[in-house]
């Protein structure tokens, strides 16, 4: 049985940046840019107005103008503003030549007979409410630097300069094999002895959250042949397999037997950590496999801790292998010492509480819990204030 930091750095150690590709935007939420991203227009591309309003060259001696033009957004026609008139304009609408200031509708009176407007208020300066062309970014500049995660906001960025495409690591495709003749999908009804599958979601969720969204969902009855032939398949055609169940030291527990008639390399079998003993990963030409525990929290946790890591880092991501933070707890915890524990927590303010339901069947803690703590392996007690790793889900 080996540590926990030597899974880490066997994994860390066997781990290969993956492929890059160019990628539809709407196809690439959660991935990682692969090169720096420059900027092909100026942002906005021309002067606008900022509210809905009248827009004329501003003097603040002046304070009535006569409106006799109207700038709708979407209105590409070349609007020129005489000295001293002003023009009714909305948000996002160009400004006409010869104006250089908004003001909003608000702030003025306006005459629909004279078809005048009139302003007292001081508030307004020349320049005010018009977003300049470039004031976002301009043609050229850097605006994504290589390895930035794709969030929502980063697709919106990447759209507001016209991009359609985005070079990233390309995710991996993925099968998991659920392993279990006791699993029943939901929405069926159960009888005494079986249970719900709920690594199958859970994991199908972990995936998609790393941006991994090419999954292929297997089952496979606690039999060797049926197991055999689904292991075979996935790696025929996927680039990572992760399995769950089957991995511990059971008379029906054939996944560890089953990778190895396939030709799979352990890199290793059991960490000294709970939950989570019985995690395997291994190699076979340059495609991972994970055997998790059937646990469910068993499942999450080696998840969370090395499958995640690991393909993480495959899809470009940066030290991945360092917790999210480091906090203090609010509450004593005992555990064995031999073993590294990693409990589901929560994180409050800047420090975290382990909460209760621990067990390794049990999932109710995740209905509040926020990360993982890890405590160390040499520890017995460990005391409230303690610095602990904590490590989001
Ligand atoms: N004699 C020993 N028995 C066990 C040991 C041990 O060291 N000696 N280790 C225990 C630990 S720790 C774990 S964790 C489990 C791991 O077992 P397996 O990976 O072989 O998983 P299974 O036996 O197939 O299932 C374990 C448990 O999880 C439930 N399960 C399985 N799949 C799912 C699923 N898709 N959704 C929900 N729940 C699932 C299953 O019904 C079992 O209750 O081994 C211990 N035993
Ligand atoms: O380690 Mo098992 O994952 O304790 O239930």
């Amino acid at each position: 049985m080996i540590s926990v930091n030597e899974a880490r750095r066997i994994l860390s150690d066997n781990c290969e940046r993956g492929e890059k590709q160019t990628i539809s935007l709407k196809n690439s939420l959660n991935l990682i840019v692969a090169e720096d991203i420059f900027s092909p227009i100026d942002v906005p591309s021309f002067n606008n107005s900022a509210m809905d309003g009248y827009t004329m060259k501003f003097d603040e001696n002046q304070h009535q103008w006569q409106v006799d033009t109207m700038i709708q957004a979407g209105d590409t026609s070349v609007h020129k503003i005489a000295e001293g008139k002003a023009a009714r304009i909305f948000t996002g609408a160009k400004m006409p030549e010869g104006a250089d200031t908004v003001i909003p509708q608000e702030l003025v009176e306006f005459d629909s007979e004279s078809r005048e407007i009139t302003y007292k208020d001081e508030k307004i300066k020349t320049g005010s409410n018009v977003r300049l062309r470039g004031s976002q970014c301009q043609k050229g500049e850097l605006i994504l630097i290589k390895g930035t995660q794709i969030t929502p906001g980063v697709i919106g960025l990447l759209a507001s300069v016209g991009l359609a495409e985005v070079k990233v690591f390309t995710a991996p495709s993925v099968t998991y094999i659920i392993t279990g003749n006791e699993l029943k999908e939901t929405g069926t009804d159960l009888q005494e002895g079986e249970i719900y599958n709920s690594n199958g979601p859970m994991l199908e969720a972990l995936l998609n959250n790393i941006g991994i969204t090419d999954v292929t969902a297997q089952k496979a009855g606690d039999d060797k042949e049926e197991l055999q032939q689904a292991i075979d398949a996935a790696l025929e055609q996927q680039d990572v397999l992760i399995l769950s169940g089957g991995i511990s030291v059971g008379d029906y527990d054939f996944v560890k037997e089953c990778l190895e008639t396939a030709g799979v390399k352990e890199l290793f079998y059991k960490i000294k950590q709970r939950p989570g003993k019985p995690f395997y990963a291994g190699k076979k030409a340059g495609k991972w496999i994970f055997a998790l525990p059937g646990n469910p929290s068993s499942g999450l946790s080696c998840f969370n801790h090395y499958v995640k890591p690991c393909l993480r880092h495959i899809m470009g991501a940066d030290d991945v292998w360092q917790p999210n933070r480091i906090l203090a707890l609010t509450n004593d915890h005992k555990k064995k010492s031999g073993f590294t524990f990693f409990v589901k927590a929560k994180t409050t303010g800047d420090k975290v509480e382990v909460l209760g339901a621990q067990q390794s069947f049990n999932l109710q803690a995740f209905s509040t819990a926020n990360c993982f703590v890890e405590l160390e392996e040499e520890l017995d007690v460990v005391k409230a204030g303690t610095m602990v790793k904590v490590w989001d889900l």
